[in-house]
């Protein structure tokens, strides 16, 4: 009897529970709204609006649109298309419901302002978010709200603030360059033009940047999480329009199992780096990964060792999610307007070429970078990455006019209010970069609505890395490949958590040369030519003109000599050594003040132990002494005159730049071996006798210089000879080419008379080929 009396009671209490949640909260909270004249459209049982809203996006999704019609760029009728009935129906404020969850859609400027610039610890992340996507955000400071949300924001955003980002800018760089090696032998394998996805590769280029900005040397770990986390929050995005629905993230459905396994195999592999982290923690370091500072700021107010590994985990996870995705799909629409739009391309190359001048942008150019940043601004206008902005009140407040009661959400649409025509103009759906020609404040009434890093104390903490991440690789890619958009693509903006291009994003690239010359004029052929390599950059400096095809260079080049030489080439396995190749060409053709130190370097060590008698070990030891006995006198000396102890700088040989060092070695021997291999092949006579003519003329020089004096002059003239043939190219072609001429013309006088009178068979092959 008690058994059944306290069984009643509980299903009684859980009936009430359910009518309050689902039926009494609901009408209270739209009856209160109601009041207060904001309307919207009816809600369901149970659904709120959400079938309506699924209605209008599949219908919205049908409507596609190819490469070529690619002008007009309203993707929030696409993604959002309900937003846009229902307020030309009620207006710039109005209410919806998804499931239980009452919202009020706010386009209207002055209250918008009010909601993204309110610093009140009462207006916080919509509580459902934790729900819906807890497994996918946790509590991290995407999601968290009051004093644990500030806790948060303390210890990572002076990890974030510019100056520690221009310390990242050398791995941005490097994960640029892994890409567009891969994509120029993907160009190259193609035939010099293919139909890229773009999308994919982008997003391992930002998921690679975040990797080692959070797990620092760990960053390769950094990589299976990445997966999985992708993996997490596709299954989290197929559950978007079922959010608000209660109780539905707890049945164990195919997609709820999918997505707790992956929650529990990412946490387990986050807290194994923080575990290896912690061992090799006896050798701190002064470089603080992300990683490290959350891992101290752990440690502050949490009592628990779950409170510590929830802390961690979620934070991680909120940093990967927050800085991959969103940086990929903004450089991929900026990649995909610049493909639809030649003339920008152009004009943002233009400038990236005139200020990078044959270097790898870096944070002084990219500042300068005034057109990309027009262009980057644009497409963050036309695409932001995050087309909402949501807020929950977490009790009641009031905004204008307007009464929020306690649980209401409030919707800011990024997308409505960056396309507005009544606050862009009547060009508003338009790619015309120019109106941010005078900045933000310059392209609109009303500054604070431009909102694709948010704005407010909410604003987003990566915005200065993603700035940086995406002008770099932007100018980048726009100085070594031409893009149009390709006939297969298919304009379909879809709403994944972010706006990404629903059906993929696929540009048509190609080495620029080969693509203007197929649908321009000479002019931009022209233009293009000076862009072909990176590394020959257009200027006036006549040195570096580029190449002129329909001239005839010697040994046939078609290429800057700067290119031959290894400048800005993007092929090869070890693209790390890239760098290292560029500053080669750049010494061996005097760019580099080092050019000159060298060259001085060589003659005094030559003279020294050619001309004076010195010995190598005996002027090593000597210069030991001259700097042991100055450091030693001068340490004592600072202790005398300061009080205090002249501390020597520790000195730390890089490890990238031996690495780098030793891998050129190796790819040179590689390749001089495979020379060899080829020659001794017996399959090109001609080779052959040029191999053996070398090795004797050097046979014959090495007689008449010691070792060193040999070294010495291949120095002088490596210094020497390209810097003069790059001055006087023309000259030097035109005589050169006669000389080959008499030499070709010896050769088959030789061939006829002798060697086509020996009776080895393959000689009178290699003549008919
Ligand atoms: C183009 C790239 C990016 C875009 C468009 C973007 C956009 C945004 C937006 C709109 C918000 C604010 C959301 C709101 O007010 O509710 C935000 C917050 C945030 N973003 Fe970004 N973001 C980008 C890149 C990054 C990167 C690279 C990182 C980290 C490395 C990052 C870390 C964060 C964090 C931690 C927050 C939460 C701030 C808080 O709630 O206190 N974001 N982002």
């Amino acid at each position: 009897m008690e058994l059944l009396a306290i069984t009643l009671v509980c299903v009684f209490g859980l009936l009430f529970h359910l009518y309050n949640l689902l039926i009494t909260k609901p009408r209270k909270l739209q009856l209160a709204l109601k009041k207060q004249g904001i309307v919207g459209p009816q809600p369901k049982f149970l659904l709120g609006n959400i079938l309506e809203m699924k209605k209008s996006y599949e219908a919205a999704k049908k409507i596609v649109s190819n490469g070529d019609v690619v002008d007009s760029h309203n993707c929030g009728a696409t993604i959002l298309p309900f937003f846009d009935q229902w307020h030309r129906q009620y207006g710039e404020v109005f209410m919806f419901s998804l499931g239980n969850t009452q919202i009020v859609h706010v386009t209207q400027p002055e209250m918008v302002r009010e909601i993204t610039t309110c610093t009140s610890l009462d207006l916080g992340k919509p509580t459902y978010q934790v729900k819906e996507r807890g497994s996918l955000l946790g509590n991290g400071i995407l999601t968290s709200n009051g004093p644990f949300w500030a806790h948060q924001r303390k210890i990572l955003a002076p990890e974030l603030y510019m100056d520690k980002v221009k310390g990242m800018i050398n791995l941005v760089q490097d994960s640029a360059l892994t890409l567009l090696n891969s994509w120029n032998n993907e160009i190259e394998a193609q035939g010099g033009i293919a139909d890229i996805k773009i999308d994919p590769d982008l997003r391992r280029f930002s998921g690679d940047v975040i990797s080692k900005a959070c797990f620092g040397s760990n960053f390769s770990k950094g990589e299976e999480i990445f997966y999985k986390l992708r993996a997490l929050q596709e299954a989290s995005s197929r559950r978007v329009m079922s959010t608000g629905i209660p109780g539905i993230r707890y049945i164990p459905s195919k997609n709820n199992r999918e997505t707790w396994a992956l929650e529990k195999e990412i946490k387990a592999l986050i807290l194994k780096i923080v575990k290896e982290k912690r061992r090799s923690e006896a050798a701190p370091s002064d470089q603080k990964d992300l990683l490290q500072m959350v891992l101290e700021g752990a440690t502050i107010n949490m009592n628990t060792q779950n409170a510590i590994d929830n802390f961690i985990v979620d934070n991680c996870k909120n940093i990967y999610l927050a800085g991959y995705e969103t940086t990929a799909v903004a450089a991929t629409w900026c990649l995909m307007l610049l493909a639809a739009n030649p003339i920008w391309q152009q004009r943002v190359r233009d400038e990236v070429v005139q200020i990078c001048k044959s270097r790898i942008p870096d944070a002084d150019m990219i500042r300068q970078m005034k057109q990309l940043t027009m262009v980057i601004n644009e497409s963050l206008r036309l695409y932001p990455p995050v087309a909402v902005i949501s807020r929950e009140a977490l009790k009641e407040m009031k905004f204008g006019e307007i009464s929020v009661p306690k649980g209401v959400n409030l919707w800011t649409i990024v997308t409505t209010l960056h396309t507005d025509p009544k606050i862009w103009g009547n060009d508003s759906y338009k790619f015309n970069p120019e109106r941010f020609a005078n900045g933000i404040r310059g392209a609109c009434e009303f500054p604070h609505v431009y909102m694709p890093f948010g704005v407010g104390p909410r604003v987003c903490l990566g915005q200065n890395l993603a700035i940086v991440e995406l002008k770099i690789l932007i100018s980048l890619i726009l100085t070594k490949f031409c893009l149009s958009i390709s006939p297969k693509y298919v304009h379909s903006p879809a709403l994944n958590l972010v706006i990404e291009p629903g059906h993929g994003e696929l540009i048509k690239m190609s080495n620029p040369v080969e693509e203007i010359v197929g649908e321009s004029t000479m002019e931009n052929k022209q233009k293009a030519l000076n862009h072909n390599d990176f590394s020959s950059s257009s200027t006036t400096d006549d040195s570096r003109r580029p190449i002129d095809k329909k001239k005839c260079h010697l040994f046939n080049r078609h290429k800057p000599v700067h290119s031959i030489l290894g400048g800005g080439k993007l092929t090869g396995d070890y693209w790390f050594v890239l760098k290292m190749d560029g500053s080669v060409a750049d010494i061996l053709l005097w760019r580099k003040k080092i050019s000159g130190g060298l060259l001085a370097g060589a003659t005094v060590i030559w003279f020294l132990f050619e001309c004076i008698g010195y010995h190598l070990l005996t002027l090593i030891c000597h210069s030991l002494i001259v700097s042991l006995a100055i450091l030693f006198f001068w340490s004592n000396l600072s202790l005398f005159i300061n009080k205090s102890f002249v501390e020597l700088p520790k000195i730390e040989l890089p490890e990238e730049l031996w690495m780098r060092l030793v891998l050129l070695l190796r790819n040179q021997c590689t390749s001089a071996v495979g020379i060899f291999r080829e020659v001794a092949s017996g399959n090109d006579l001609k080779k052959f006798l040029y191999a053996i003519f070398s090795l004797w003329i050097v046979s014959i020089v090495g007689r008449w210089f010691s070792f060193l004096t040999l070294v010495y002059l291949i120095t002088v003239m490596l210094l020497t000879v390209p810097f003069l043939y790059e001055k006087y190219g023309d000259q030097v072609d035109t005589y050169g080419e006669m000389a080959i001429k008499e030499l070709r013309k010896q050769y088959s006088q030789v061939d006829e008379k002798v060697l086509q009178k020996l009776p080895i068979p393959f000689i009178k092959d290699s003549k008919q080929e």
